[in-house]
């Protein structure tokens, strides 16, 4: 087996871990030369997954024609990197898109840029409620491994699942891209109920009606609402909205606390996608003709547009409607 990992944060990391369980080569892209060196030398990625111990099998390097020998790829740069990454990767294996978001300025999906940026490369998503540490560690996940192509999905999965790393297979690559790029803007909703104080009542809301909202928009884009209640959808969006192991959560927080959005975002090392996503998501569900309220409303608080006091008023105002 020779797969190749591209991008070593967090999550790049503690998949390539997984992989090298059993002691299989991996080699892991890095952008960082200290993050090579820390993995090669010390068996650490102390920046972005400390106090893992990784295994001797990864082989850390920063130049990534080093992948030419692979025979899959794992893309896991942050999504706004991710048509950079691509078009310098080597062309041929299979592309497993990991990164959760949608290009700004584009409006596409990672699929769709990964097209664009790579022609002709086969493509798969994987998608689903995954905290990079717990991964790490092998407990147990499961993930939803999406492509059109069936027998190229079946073989991927083979080659990725271990016993506590469980593929679900699907053939639905747009509704588990759409899953994880809006469940990251809601979980957002989430941590500023937490830091706002409002409650548990009016969590489990947020994660029904911005469930609702991901549902709209994904059967707008062409998704099957199966997936949208699977794992890399409602899945996800459980896992990220509950927990502050979540940087999407946890800028929520913040800006629940009244902590300006400038201030929680400058210099921060982790990527909180959902930042960059939410933006996008409210032009696209807005060209769609799709509402978004909970959506709009992070977007309100990112962009200090409103004091939260008035953009909850705003939510709870809305007419009264069925379910
Ligand atoms: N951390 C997690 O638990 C999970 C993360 N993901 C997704 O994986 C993707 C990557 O996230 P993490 O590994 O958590 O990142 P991270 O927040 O741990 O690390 C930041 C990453 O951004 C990279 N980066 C920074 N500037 C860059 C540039 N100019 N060009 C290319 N890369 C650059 C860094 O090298 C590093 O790999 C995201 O889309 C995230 O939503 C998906 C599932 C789980
Ligand atoms: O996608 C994730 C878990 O599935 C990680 O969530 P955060 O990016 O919010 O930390």
């Amino acid at each position: 087996m020779k797969a190749g990992i591209i991008g070593a944060g967090a999550w790049g990391t503690a998949l390539a871990q997984t992989l090298a369980a059993g002691g299989q080569h991996v080699r892991l892209w890095a952008l960082e030369p200290e993050v090579v060196e820390a993995v090669n030398n010390d068996r650490q990625n102390p920046l972005y997954l400390p106090r893992i111990p990784l295994s001797p099998s990864i082989e850390a390097t920063g130049d990534i024609a080093a992948m030419a020998d692979r025979d899959m790829l794992l893309i896991v740069s942050p999504a706004q990197h991710l048509r950079k990454v691509v078009a310098q990767a080597p062309a041929g294996p299979p592309l497993i898109l990991c990164s959760k978001g949608i290009e700004a300025g584009t409006g596409l999906l990672m699929s769709e840029v990964a097209a664009e940026a790579q022609p002709g490369s086969p493509i798969a998503v994987l998608s689903g409620p995954t905290f990079a540490h717990e991964v790490a560690k092998g407990l147990p996940t499961a993930i939803t491994l999406a492509c059109a192509d069936a027998d190229l999905a079946a073989k991927i999965a083979a080659r990725i699942a271990r016993p506590a790393f469980r593929p679900y297979l699907s053939d639905d690559v747009v509704g588990a891209e759409i899953g994880g790029a809006v469940k990251n803007v809601l979980a957002i909703a989430c941590g500023v109920a937490e830091g706002a104080g409002l409650g548990l009542n009016a969590r489990a809301s947020l994660i029904s009606r911005g469930f609702a909202e991901m549902t709209r928009f994904g059967l707008a884009r062409g998704a099957r609402a199966e997936t949208l209640a699977g794992l890399s959808g409602l899945g996800d969006l459980v896992l990220t909205c509950s927990s502050t192991d979540s940087r999407n959560f946890s800028l929520g927080k913040g800006l629940g606390e009244g902590r300006a959005a400038r201030d929680l975002l400058a210099n921060r090392r982790t990527v909180a996608e959902g930042a960059f996503t939410a933006p996008v998501l409210r032009e696209a569900a807005r060209a769609a003709r799709v509402e978004m309220p909970v959506v709009e409303a992070v977007c309100a608080l990112l962009e200090d547009a409103a004091p939260l006091a008035q953009v909850m008023d705003a939510l709870l105002a809305r007419p009264l409607r069925a379910e």
